[in-house]
């Protein structure tokens, strides 16, 4: 059977060399895994190392902060801090460089932390000015005569001039009374003045200079009233408190920038005021009172929309005030009302409803000074709508026309309380009868 042992030792030989191929092929199959497993710890290896010097670089020279878009952008880097925060620092900046993206990353996650209060109060803080310290009386008062001497208010000086001359003549009385009229000291009280000088013994026999003005300087301070109470109700020592300035008068006077300036005197003497917006007719106005309130620190009260009634406004201004134990609550209304029937409705309106919550001590109306005798016209109808208790006379700076403190005073019964000189925050002064007197007089 030679041919049946061929085949088996055929088949023993077929069998032989499979199994040698099949060892070859798991050996070599073997070997090409462990070598990709060596090359792929290799290559973690190396990726693990790669971020690592990275970061140490980072920690040797401190990048800039990041912010925003950036701070959002980094959190990726400080989830991939975990393992690396075991490494030691390089130095406090290092630290501080290595944490900040987290924080970042913790505040851009996290809505609620990015505006909390905590992270608001420096922009807070920073928002803050501190409020201006408005100028003392005092020095109001010094500067302003100062000034008044250097206005165009020379018919003192003029009257002066007339008088120290050696024999005076009808013309001469004439111009003596001319002068008084273009000051604005009104034709009736002008015939007055020019009657006293006539009988004055010393503007005749006597012509020293000096006692010439002496004489003038009495006969004018009697005009203006020297002994005159001046005093704003708020500042007497019975004051209601609150105690309440409603501030009326034709548009254009200066209301608002007098009840602003008038805030900053109390201020200066260290009350606390409220203002009240209540001249809703332009809406400007209302902005313009809050200007001023922000620069020293007193809120303002106003409408939420134009044209909004100005009776609630002024009682909304009346309850902040005694909510606020204010000292003095100013009220600001408008001029422009068509008829007098309208404008004793309004200031009529205002005046009750504030009442229902403090007693009104002081209507101021506001004057310009620049306006004569048409002025006189629209105080008239003022006075009668709603009964003033004083008068401030702005824009006396520009005005060649002093006479009309005398003139305003005897037509309206009340006194000047305040003068206006000028347009700068701390231009308006209590009004001081010698200081204008020596004033129009001149040096
Ligand atoms: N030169 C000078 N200007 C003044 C004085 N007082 C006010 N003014 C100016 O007069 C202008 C009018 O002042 P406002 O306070 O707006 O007048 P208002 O009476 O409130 O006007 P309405 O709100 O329209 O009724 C502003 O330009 C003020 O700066 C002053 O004493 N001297």
């Amino acid at each position: 059977m030679p041919s049946q042992a061929l085949i088996w030792i055929i088949v023993a030989a077929v069998v032989v060399i499979a199994a040698v191929v099949c060892l070859v092929v798991w050996n070599s199959k073997k070997s090409r895994a462990q070598k990709s497993q060596s090359e792929e710890s290799q290559s973690e290896k190396v990726q693990s190392e790669k971020p690592r010097a990275e970061k140490s670089q980072s920690k040797e020279s401190p990048a800039p902060q990041p912010s925003g878009a950036q701070q959002i952008a980094s959190q990726d880097a400080a989830a991939a801090g975990s393992a690396e925060s075991a490494e030691p620092a390089i130095g406090s900046s290092a630290e501080t460089s290595a944490e900040e993206p987290a924080k970042a990353a913790e505040s851009a996650e996290s809505p609620e932390s990015a505006e909390s209060p905590e992270s608001q109060e420096p922009a807070a803080t920073a928002a803050v000015k501190p409020a201006e310290s408005p100028e003392g009386k005092e020095s109001r008062l010094t500067r302003l005569r100062s000034r008044l001497s250097k206005s165009a208010n020379p018919f003192g000086k003029a009257l002066f001039n007339i008088l120290t001359k050696d024999n005076l003549s009808e013309a001469d009385w004439e111009d003596i009374e001319d002068t008084l009229i273009l000051a604005d000291v009104g034709a009736e009280t002008s015939a007055q003045i020019v009657d006293d000088l006539r009988a004055d013994a010393r503007v005749h026999s006597n012509k020293d200079a000096s006692e010439v003005r002496a004489t003038l300087r009495r006969m004018l301070l009697e005009q203006v009233g020297e002994d005159t109470d001046r005093s704003l109700a708020a500042e007497r020592a019975d004051a209601h408190k609150p105690s309440v300035i409603i501030m009326v008068g034709v548009n254009g006077t200066g209301k608002t920038t007098t009840a602003g300036k008038l805030a900053r005197l109390f201020v200066a003497e260290g009350k606390s005021v409220v203002l009240g917006a209540a001249d809703t007719f332009r809406a400007a106005a209302a902005d313009q009172l809050e200007t001023w309130g922000s620069h020293v620190g007193v809120p303002v009260v106003r409408a939420d929309h134009d044209g909004a009634d100005p009776a609630s406004v002024a009682f909304d201004a009346a309850q902040k005030a005694v909510d606020s134990q204010a000292d003095v609550l100013i009220i600001d209304t408008a001029g422009r009302l068509q008829n007098k029937a309208n404008l004793m409705d309004e200031l009529g309106k205002i005046r009750r409803v504030v009442e229902k919550k403090l007693p009104v001590d002081e209507v101021l109306l506001v004057l310009d000074a620049t306006t004569g005798q048409n002025g006189m016209v629209q105080a008239r109808v003022f006075s009668e709508a709603i009964g003033v208790t004083g008068v401030a006379l702005t824009k006396l700076d520009g005005s060649a026309k002093g006479g009309i403190v005398i003139c305003v005073q005897k037509e309206l019964g009340v006194p000047v309380k305040l003068v206006g000189l000028g347009e700068g925050p701390d231009d308006l002064a209590p009004f001081d009868p010698a200081g204008f007197v020596d004033g129009i007089l001149g040096d």
